[in-house]
């Protein structure tokens, strides 16, 4: 056990889904897996292992944030031995092509978190997806017909922002939306040897101010899960 995850070692696949949402854990293993155990309830940060089309597969909660993340990564690499952890989490558009329910590959992942400028001490380091987990998951968006798109994204450290216009020098520069993970889930895998991707879906727009709802967050983004599933 460690002090975050309540399983025993071997309880856990080498590959880990990983949604901010622990219900959106649930709901993966009751819709998606075969003999289905739950190994974590610590702090109701859901953790199930199963099998998904015969393969050994476990999706852990993370909760929000990039020290949130970060614990739970730390933990599956050095306390389980997870090899593969594919962040499965909903995001906010910044462009006005990129729609709501459009399921995006994070190639890379811009951040303003405190937590990588003290690592790199103050200097830019561009945390990067594994490139044939995200060549994979293409491939199997595009067979499957999902909008699709790939690019750098923006890691936050705050959901809610004082200045309204705040993402728009973001935008500017290309970036597709913004969530707050992916840049903590890429370091940390960058610097432990694994490999690590982020398949996103649109939940709301910051540009058109549409939205969706939390239980449409946590239950119907199953494009983005199955792509991850199929990995
Ligand atoms: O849907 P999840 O995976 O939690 O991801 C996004 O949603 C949360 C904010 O609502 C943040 O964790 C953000 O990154
Ligand atoms: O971090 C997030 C996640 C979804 N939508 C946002 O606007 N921000």
């Amino acid at each position: 056990m460690s002090i975050h995850i309540g399983a025993k070692k071997g309880d856990i696949a080498e590959t880990v889904l990983l949604p901010g949402d622990p219900l959106r854990a649930k709901f993966i293993a009751e819709t998606f897996l075969e003999d289905v155990k739950c190994y974590n309830e610590v702090r109701g940060m859901y953790g199930f292992t199963g099998t998904y089309k015969g393969k050994r597969i476990s999706v852990q909660g993370t909760g929000m944030g990039v020290p949130s993340i970060s614990i739970y990564v730390n933990e599956l690499i050095n306390e389980y031995g997870v090899k593969n952890l594919i962040r499965i989490g909903s995001c906010g558009s910044l462009q006005e092509d990129v729609h709501i329910r459009d399921v995006i590959l994070a190639m890379s992942a811009s951040s303003n978190s405190s937590i990588n400028n003290v690592r790199f001490n103050g200097t830019g380091f561009a945390p990067t997806a594994n490139f044939e987990l995200l060549n994979k998951a293409y491939l199997i968006a595009k067979e499957k017909k999902v909008n699709v798109k790939v690019g750098n994204v923006f890691t936050s450290d705050h959901f809610y922002q004082d200045d309204a216009g705040w993402w728009k020098i973001w935008a500017e520069h290309g970036v597709l939306a913004v969530e707050m993970e992916t840049a903590a889930l890429y370091t940390i895998a960058a610097q432990k040897k694994v490999n690590a991707l982020a398949i996103l879906t649109v939940s709301d727009s910051l540009v058109t101010w549409e939205e969706t709802s939390s239980e449409e967050r946590e239950k119907t983004f199953t494009d983005m899960m199955e792509i991850a599933l199929n990995l």
